[in-house]
């Protein structure tokens, strides 16, 4: 098929007022050229791209937040003359590439935008018939098994026959910024895409915990940022690591050993909020979702957070294992994310599992943790 134009549409923009859809429209279609090596233009809730190369286009709209749908197509002029010789064309190469034949019960389905001397119900009809000549096909409304699109738009048509499902979502970089604690597990990688596809840009921080970790933890969490840095063309996220193994020893050392985990978290929450008062981000964001692990339980939960005053969001809170980890895998994490790390030696035994913020608040005095933490965040890197 001899494309010219890919036809990317979005969904929620159009909701927005005028300021902020002409904002959001401009930010995604920076996205659209950091991701794709093409021309752009935008025209009436749609955006027409140009690419150099097909093959990668298709490809990578489909990793850009805010495009809903998208669609090859080829363009010619809006008039009778014009569309019944592109569309000649356009069927001889779907009856080649297989799509349609005699049997092929299809449908014309015209949009039009702009004044003509036809209506769309016209120009339906009249390409209907063009089709009918070429291949005697029947044509079916209302069941149809081929749609084939022309959409006129003022003195410009476009012909096409696929809609391609984009990630959907707002455009990166139009919601502000929010610091994610990264692992190297399932979960926080998904949260981290969960966010980007609604807009925020994320710094990624991630807690280094060696001696308990081996440094197989840290190379994963690497690939993961690799591979969710192909959804964030425009808007890099950012990486951090913090070294949090001294801060562990110091929790095991003198706070109750069941509490490692609860002040774990704890830790890693108020760096982040540092974190996040340094590069301006709004909010916090984890994996977690609620009983997954014996450690997240909702006293638990509500304790860790006690003492930080940014909203800490948890996309997953919901979700169960098998829909988090389906996301994974469609997002090209999960395989990263399973290859065995050797996990981390500082879990107890025994964790806590109803922790509550009298006894948070009395472990963190134990170990100094105000101290420990000051040392933690000044070794991010
Ligand atoms: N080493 C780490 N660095 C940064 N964030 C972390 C780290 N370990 C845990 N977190 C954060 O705490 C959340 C809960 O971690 P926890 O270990 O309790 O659960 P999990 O189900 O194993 O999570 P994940 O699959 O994301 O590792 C994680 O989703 C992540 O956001």
């Amino acid at each position: 098929m001899n494309y010219d134009v890919v036809i990317a549409r979005y969904g929620e923009i159009g909701l927005k007022s005028s300021k902020v859809r002409a904002r959001f429209e401009r930010k995604l279609v920076k996205n659209i050229k950091a991701a794709i090596d093409c021309e752009v233009d935008r025209n009436q809730g749609r955006i027409y791209i140009f690419p150099k190369n097909y093959g990668e286009c298709l490809e990578n709209l489909n990793k850009v937040f805010g495009v809903v749908s998208y669609s090859p197509a080829v363009s010619t002029y809006g008039n009778y003359e014009d569309i019944e010789k592109t569309l000649g064309e356009y069927v001889d190469g779907l009856l080649r590439e297989g799509f349609i034949g005699e049997d092929t019960r299809f449908a014309i389905k015209c949009r039009r935008v702009g004044n003509h001397d036809f209506t769309s119900q016209e120009m339906a009809a009249f390409c209907g018939s063009v089709v009918v000549k070429k291949v005697g096909c029947p044509v079916d409304l209302t069941n149809p098994e081929l749609k084939i699109y022309v959409e006129v738009r003022d003195d410009e048509a476009f012909i096409y026959h696929e809609k391609i499902d984009g990630p959907g979502g707002l455009p990166l970089g139009t919601q502000g910024k929010v610091v994610v604690l990264v692992s190297s597990g399932i979960d926080s990688p998904v949260a981290a895409y969960l966010m980007m596809k609604r807009g925020c840009e994320v710094i990624a921080l991630h807690c280094d915990n060696a001696p308990f970790t081996g440094p197989k933890v840290h190379e994963n969490f690497d690939k993961i940022i690799d591979q969710l840095q192909s959804y964030a063309k425009g808007v890099p996220i950012t990486k951090k690591v913090v070294k949090y193994g001294e801060y562990l020893q110091q929790a095991k050392d003198c706070a109750p050993e069941k509490m490692t985990c609860v002040l774990c978290k704890s830790g890693m929450y108020q760096i982040a909020e540092k974190l996040a008062h340094k590069y301006g981000a709004l909010a916090i964001v984890d994996g977690s979702s609620v009983g997954q692990v014996a450690s997240q339980t909702l006293s638990n939960i509500l304790a860790t957070r006690h003492g930080v005053d940014m909203p800490i969001l948890s996309p997953l809170i919901g979700l169960d294992k098998l829909e988090i980890t389906r996301i994974a895998e469609d997002i090209g994490t999960f395989e990263i994310s399973k290859l065995d790390d050797g996990g981390c030696h500082a879990v107890p035994r025994y964790p806590e599992t109803k922790a509550d913020v009298d006894r948070v608040e009395e472990a963190c005095r134990a170990m100094n943790q105000k101290e420990a933490i000051e040392k933690a965040f000044n070794s991010i890197v």
